[in-house]
């Protein structure tokens, strides 16, 4: 038997964004399915994503954030945002220890992307973009590593407006405290991330925190809750966090490759009637969920353990 290993895999996705031979797309099928059922993560190169667009949004975004908070604050999100576009900052009491920058698709009026440094928006907006497209791919990835016939969560997932991508800064560690993101599940269907030299995300497998390397022009991969819903728990949607050292800011992007508020999210006949097996969860409105994990971080519930997740949904067998 193989051992367990303690590193996230890596993949190359060339052979997808150039529409390569078939033998080698079902290498890397093979290898994602293997990353998505056992960590819901992996990292991939060759994406699609330019790695001088990557490295220089990354730079602009640490120039950004190095500003005077009174400049920051000349992009605070628009009165009437669906979601908190522009810049902020988490408040004292929250868990997260982080201030972001925050986007809906380029062309949503609610955008309130910074014109300081020069380039910074229009290397967010490029950004957004390839990682739509990315997104695209690795959702067709997905549908045929779980076996769905073709296009299936394309034709389910037509509308991209609800995708969001953030920037982020973590401010260094404290001596009693370094955790910058709190433990969590994504919700959407596809999350992408560019973590900085520094690094410090980790994903939970078997009861252990594994750190997700940083290695340059790479980007991390992961399944949200909707998938592990839609798959009957086929693929993960994993526990992660991230963590925060002592005298260094760490920066990342992280993009939502999401869904509509009112689509029906439920484990689907192809993995529940079709195979025998019953569904693992209850059926909801996607923006049900979203209010439950909003609530989590408005009134975040004493004891972690108390937040809110996808087993709210959970049909207990
Ligand atoms: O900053 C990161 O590396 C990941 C952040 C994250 O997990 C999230 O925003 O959901
Ligand atoms: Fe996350």
């Amino acid at each position: 038997m193989e051992k367990a290993s303690n590193y996230i895999p890596t993949v190359d996705l060339s052979v997808f964004i150039t529409n390569g031979e078939e033998e080698g797309k079902r290498m890397a099928k093979e290898r994602i399915s293997r990353a998505c059922s056992e960590y819901g993560f992996f990292q991939a190169v060759n994406h699609g994503i330019p790695l001088d667009l990557m490295s220089r949004a990354m730079e602009l975004c640490k120039s950004f954030f190095g500003l005077p908070d009174e400049e920051k604050l000349k992009y605070r999100p628009k009165s009437g945002a669906p979601v908190p576009a522009g810049y902020g900052k988490q408040p004292v009491q929250s868990a997260d220890k982080n201030e972001y920058v925050m986007m809906l698709p380029p062309q949503n009026s609610f955008n309130n992307l910074p014109n300081n440094p020069p380039g910074f928006r229009a290397a967010m907006e490029d950004m957004f973009k390839y990682f739509s497209k990315t997104g695209e791919v690795m959702e067709s990835i997905v549908n045929d590593c779980l076996g769905l016939p073709p296009n299936f969560l394309k034709e389910y997932n037509q509308d991209r407006s609800c995708d969001l991508m953030s920037a982020k800064r973590y401010f260094p560690a404290t001596d009693t405290e370094n955790i910058g993101i709190s433990r969590h599940e994504d919700g959407n269907i596809i999350t992408f991330v560019l973590q900085d030299e520094v690094g410090g995300l980790e994903v939970l497998r078997d009861g252990q925190w594994i750190p997700v390397l940083p290695s340059p022009g790479t980007i991390v991969v992961n399944i949200g809750d909707t998938i592990q819903v839609m798959s009957n728990n086929k693929f993960k949607s994993a526990t992660h966090r991230v963590t925060r050292q002592e005298g260094k800011h760490r920066h990342s992007f992280s993009f939502f490759y999401s869904l509509h508020g009112d689509k029906w999210v439920e484990p689907l006949p192809h993995f529940t009637t079709q195979i025998e097996e019953p569904p693992t969860y209850k059926g909801f409105v996607y923006k049900d969920y979203l209010a439950l994990r909003i609530r989590n971080k408005t009134h975040p519930p004493s004891r972690p353990q108390d937040e809110i997740n996808i087993t709210q949904y959970a049909i207990s067998t």
